[in-house]
C-alpha cells in the first residue's frame, strides 16, 4: 500500500443541478421527460493529496469550493466524478455540522461517540471532559436547536477532539467563540498536531493558517489555483486579494461573473478528453487511456440517474405495493384478484345480522 498520504483526491468534480422546481427535481432522478436545468460545478477536477500527520489548510475567497472538498473528505456530500481515498476515519468540526438540533446535547454527545465506534463506556468516560470544554453548563440537557451558533460550534468541537479521530477536518470552526475557547482550541489543534495527527484546516484567517498549517491550497471558483509551502501560497493569494481589491467595483463583478459562467459552462466531457490527451502525449495507448480515465472518473461513483432496469424494477415494485393495498382493502383473496382483477373495486360486503 502507498503509504506517502493519508488523503488522496483525483480529478474530483462537484456538479450541482440548479432545480427550479421541486417537480423538475424528481422528473429528472426518474428521468423523465428533458428537463433542462442549469448546472454548476462548484468543483472543477481538483488532485491533491495529503500527508500522514500534515495539517493542511485550504484558503480561497467565498464560495470558491473549501468546504466542498472538506464535505466530500468527510463523506457528507458525494463527488460527481473523480476518486476520493481517506485513510482514517474523519472527525468534522464546522459550525454545527453532525450535530442534530432536536436532540440535546448529552444526546449528540453518545449519537457521535457511536457512530465513531465508541462503547458506552468509553463515551461515559469523556463525557464529563467533553462537557467542560464545551463549557455550555447546564445547556447539556436542552435540544441543540435552542443553542447560538457559539455553544453550537464549541459542542461540535469539544465532541470532535474527544471521540479521537485519525483525521480531524476543521471547517471555519475557529471564527466564533470568544478569546479563551479559540485559545484552547488551539492548543488542542497543536496537541494533535503533536500527537502526528493528519488535520484539513479550511479558513479565512489567513494568521490563522500561517500559524498551524505546514502546507496550503488555494481554492479559486472551483480550481485548485495553487498548493504549496503555506509563506509562499498565502502570499501569492495577498497578492492576488491587494490587486483585485485595487480594482473598480465595476471590474471586480466582471471578474466574479466571468468566473461564474466558466463554472456553469465547464465541460466534464471535455475535461475527461483533457485527462486522456494527458496520458496519450506520455506514451499510454489511447484504448488504455480512455480505459485509465473512465475508471478515474467514473470508478467510485454511482450514477444520480436511474438506469433503465432500474426504473423498470421501481416502477414494478410501485405497481406490486398498489396491487397489495388493493388486495387488502377489497377484502378479496389474492388468487381471486389476480383471477379478476375488477373484483378490486368492488369490496366484499359484510353482512350485518
Ligand atoms: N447545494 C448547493 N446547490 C447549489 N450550489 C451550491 C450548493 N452548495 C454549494 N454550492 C455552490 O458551490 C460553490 C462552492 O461552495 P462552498 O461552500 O464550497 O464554498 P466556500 O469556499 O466554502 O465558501 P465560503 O468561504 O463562503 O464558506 C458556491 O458557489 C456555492 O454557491
Amino acid at each position: 500500500m502507498d503509504n506517502s498520504y493519508k488523503i488522496k483526491l483525483e480529478n474530483v468534480t462537484k456538479e450541482y443541478d440548479l432545480f427550479r422546481t421541486k417537480s423538475d427535481k424528481l422528473k429528472n432522478f426518474f428521468n423523465i421527460g428533458k428537463v433542462d436545468v442549469p448546472h454548476f460545478w462548484s468543483l472543477k477536477g481538483i488532485s491533491l493529496a495529503i500527508k500522514p500527520g500534515e495539517t493542511f489548510g485550504i484558503i480561497g475567497v467565498n464560495g470558491s469550493g473549501k468546504s466542498t472538498i472538506s464535505n466530500i473528505i468527510s463523506g457528507i456530500i458525494p463527488q460527481t466524478t473523480g476518486t476520493v481515498d481517506v485513510r482514517g476515519d474523519t472527525s468534522i468540526i464546522a459550525i454545527g455540522a453532525g450535530l442534530k438540533k432536536n436532540l440535546t446535547g448529552a444526546e449528540n454527545i453518545r449519537l457521535k461517540g457511536l457512530m465513531q465506534g465508541l462503547t458506552i463506556k468509553e463515551i461515559d468516560d469523556v463525557r464529563d471532559s467533553i462537557i467542560d470544554f464545551a463549557d455550555i453548563g447546564t445547556f447539556i440537557n436542552q435540544p441543540v436547536k435552542d443553542y447560538s451558533s457559539g455553544m453550537r460550534s464549541r459542542l461540535g468541537f469539544a465532541i470532535a477532539v474527544h471521540i479521537n479521530p485519525d483525521i480531524m477536518i476543521i471547517d471555519e470552526a475557529l471564527s466564533v467563540g470568544d478569546d479563551t475557547f479559540y485559545q484552547k482550541c488551539v492548543d488542542k489543534i497543536m496537541e494533535f498536531k503533536k500527537q502526528g495527527k493528519t488535520i484539513l484546516f479550511v479558513s479565512h484567517s489567513l494568521s490563522q493558517v500561517k500559524m498551524i498549517c505546514d502546507r496550503v491550497a488555494w481554492m479559486h471558483f472551483g480550481e485548485l489555483r495553487e498548493v504549496g509551502d503555506t509563506d509562499e501560497v498565502i502570499s501569492h493569494y495577498r497578492q492576488f486579494s491587494s490587486s483585485f481589491k485595487k480594482k473598480t467595483a465595476k471590474e471586480r463583478k466582471k471578474y466574479q461573473q466571468d468566473k461564474k459562467r466558466q463554472q456553469i459552462e465547464f465541460s466534464i466531457d471535455g475535461y475527461q478528453q483533457s485527462l486522456i490527451n494527458d496520458q496519450v502525449e506520455v506514451g499510454v495507448e489511447v484504448k488504455q487511456a480512455e480505459k485509465n480515465i473512465q475508471k478515474r472518473m467514473y470508478g467510485q461513483v454511482l450514477p444520480d440517474k436511474m438506469s433503465i432496469a432500474t426504473r423498470m424494477v421501481v416502477i414494478i415494485a410501485i405497481l406490486a405495493f398498489i396491487f397489495f393495498a388493493m388486495v387488502n382493502v377489497s377484502g378479496h383473496s389474492i388468487t381471486k384478484s389476480l383471477e379478476s382483477p375488477s373484483t378490486l373495486i368492488h369490496p366484499v360486503q359484510h353482512k350485518v345480522r
